[in-house]
């Protein structure tokens, strides 16, 4: 029979506090401390200058939100911390230098990204998935012993992300969401303290999203996440703090409400400076939605 993939079977189903515990730590472990540090970031295609002068700070504990118009230079951010793209200036992780080391290593060293379009391996289960994934972070002598034995870290990334009852299933038949999730739980087997996820809810229906917020919060206390994101009613649910970028630079960075009230993120969005008249009605911000208007 095949198995129908529901978002109730999914990550909005709340894992039990010991799972989401044990995989992610508590407040206490060692990586309370851990920060993304990025100075003087400057990417560079040919005579075209994708990202420039960017500095940026994330903490635990902060989901940090990365917006800005197409083109402005997010993605390219992404791929110069996880070594996709050759940059100069520093993005520090845990204390290492990343900028200049191969991607293997980079990933070694506790930093994950997903893509915009999920990249899991189809034909396989989702535990064959997460098994091979932690199984790239125990290395091959290590999964000989474990071959036979699901690994707690596997077991506990099921959980957290609500594919326990779809671990026999294979990974293309997954709804878009699940395929989004397991990306999520294949990084988190891997040990990433750093997550930078790329329009991880482009495409999901609202109970997915909504799933995927409340997983992204459970994660983001615990270690470093920076999401890529266009969905502005997303990121108003859900983000700690925003950055926004504009023509390879950061334009501005604070709460949600500070820069939706931003007078340049404002004219960057709606194409033309921002009146200096008094509103006659509750203006709409740049980051409002019909919705809201
Ligand atoms: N490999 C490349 N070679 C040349 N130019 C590139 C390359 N990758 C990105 N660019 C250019 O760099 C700029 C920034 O692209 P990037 O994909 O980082 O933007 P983005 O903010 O992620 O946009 P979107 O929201 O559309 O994904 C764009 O002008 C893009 O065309």
């Amino acid at each position: 029979m095949t198995h129908v993939p529901t978002a109730e079977t999914a990550a909005g189903a709340e894992p039990t506090g010991t799972a989401a515990e044990a995989l992610l730590g508590t407040d206490s472990t060692r990586f309370r401390h851990d920060y993304l540090e990025v100075r003087g970031l400057r990417v560079a295609f040919g005579g075209f200058v994708a990202v420039r002068d960017v500095d940026l700070t994330v903490t635990q504990g902060d989901l940090r939100f990365l917006i800005g118009p197409n083109g402005a230079g997010k993605t390219t951010l992404i791929d110069a911390v996880t070594g996709l793209a050759s940059a100069t200036g520093s993005a520090r992780f845990g204390g290492k230098e990343l900028l200049g080391r191969g991607t293997h290593r980079i990933a070694r060293d506790g930093v994950g990204r997903t893509f915009q379009t999920a990249s899991v391996f189809e034909e396989l289960t989702v535990l064959q998935n997460l098994d091979i994934a932690a199984g790239a972070r125990r290395g091959p002598l290590t999964m000989l012993r474990r071959r036979g034995a699901v690994p707690e870290a596997v077991e506990q990334a099921l959980e957290l992300v609500g594919l326990t009852a779809l671990r026999d299933t294979a990974a293309g038949v997954l709804a878009h969401g699940q395929k989004q999730w397991l990306e999520i739980g294949m990084l988190l087997v891997q040990d990433a303290h750093l997550l930078l996820l790329d329009e991880p809810v482009a495409g999901m229906t609202h109970a997915e999203r909504e799933a995927t917020g409340e997983l992204l919060r459970r994660i983001g206390s615990q270690r470093v996440v920076v999401v890529v994101e266009h969905d502005m009613d997303f990121l108003r649910s859900f983000a700690d703090s925003v950055t926004v970028m504009h023509q390879g630079q950061v334009l501005a960075e604070g709460t949600v409400a500070e820069v939706q009230n931003d007078p340049a993120v404002v004219e960057v969005y709606l194409g033309s400076p921002v009146s200096t008249e008094p509103p006659t009605t509750q203006a709409a911000g740049p980051l409002t939605t019909q919705e809201d208007a």
